[in-house]
């Protein structure tokens, strides 16, 4: 299975679903869909309406929301009802952490917890029991197209170490600046998964540069 989640933000647009049946048919299994509140940060992107939309279309690929939202009493249980496979939220978004990733146990729907580039990464240890991903961001949240941050690499390792000493079996997942020089660095900090959007969507061919990607991961 591929190790790579393309994000759809900078995607066309206009051409959407075949930006991303180009992608499918290069194996991708599941795609990153990132929700801006214009609150928790300051720009807006989709609503649930695109991801029962998305899941009709291609009912076998995964849907994973990365929600950048504090309003979650609203948007956990919107995207949960569209179809969400996998919702993951920011620690930062709410004092009620443990409440939210027990909503999405309770939904069949796997849960991820983000944390924020100035988060400390013990912060999420006491809910490694909770989480199936954990996601290291690795640019601040609120656009595409930003470079990568270069603590990430030391982030990814602790991350990993935790996860270690837990016993659990819980992915690593980084999001922000990915390309094919900073995948590698992130997967030899222990990254299991990897979002890319700029880089598949608007840098060339998006078969092309998802080759590019899968041959650094292999
Ligand atoms: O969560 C995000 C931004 O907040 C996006 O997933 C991320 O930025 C992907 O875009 P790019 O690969 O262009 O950095
Ligand atoms: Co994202």
């Amino acid at each position: 299975m591929s190790k790579i989640a393309p994000s759809i933000l900078n995607a066309d647009n206009m051409n959407l679903g075949s930006d991303i049946q180009e992608a499918i048919d290069t194996g991708i299994k599941r795609f990153h869909i990132d929700i801006m509140d214009g609150h928790f940060v300051p720009n807006l992107s989709y609503g649930p309406e695109l991801v029962k939309d998305f899941k009709e279309a291609f009912p076998n690929i995964e849907a994973e929301i990365h929600l950048m939202s504090n309003n979650l009493d609203v948007t956990i249980p919107a995207f949960v009802k569209a179809g969400a496979d996998l919702v993951e939220f920011h620690y930062e978004a709410t004092d009620q952490v443990e409440k939210w990733l027990n909503y999405l146990k309770d939904h069949n729907v796997k849960a991820g917890l983000v944390i924020n580039p100035e988060t400390p990464v013990e912060k999420i240890k006491p809910y490694l029991d909770l989480v199936d991903q954990i996601l290291v961001m690795t640019v601040k949240p609120g656009f595409g197209g930003q470079s990568f941050r270069p603590d990430s690499d030391e982030r990814i390792s602790q991350v990993k170490e935790l996860i270690t000493a837990s016993g659990k079996n819980i992915k690593i997942e980084v999001d922000g600046g990915i390309d094919d020089h900073t995948a590698e660095i992130a997967k030899n900090a222990g990254a299991d998964i990897f979002v890319a959007g700029s880089f598949i969507f608007k840098k060339g061919p998006i078969a092309q540069q998802i080759l590019k990607l899968e041959n650094i991961l292999v």
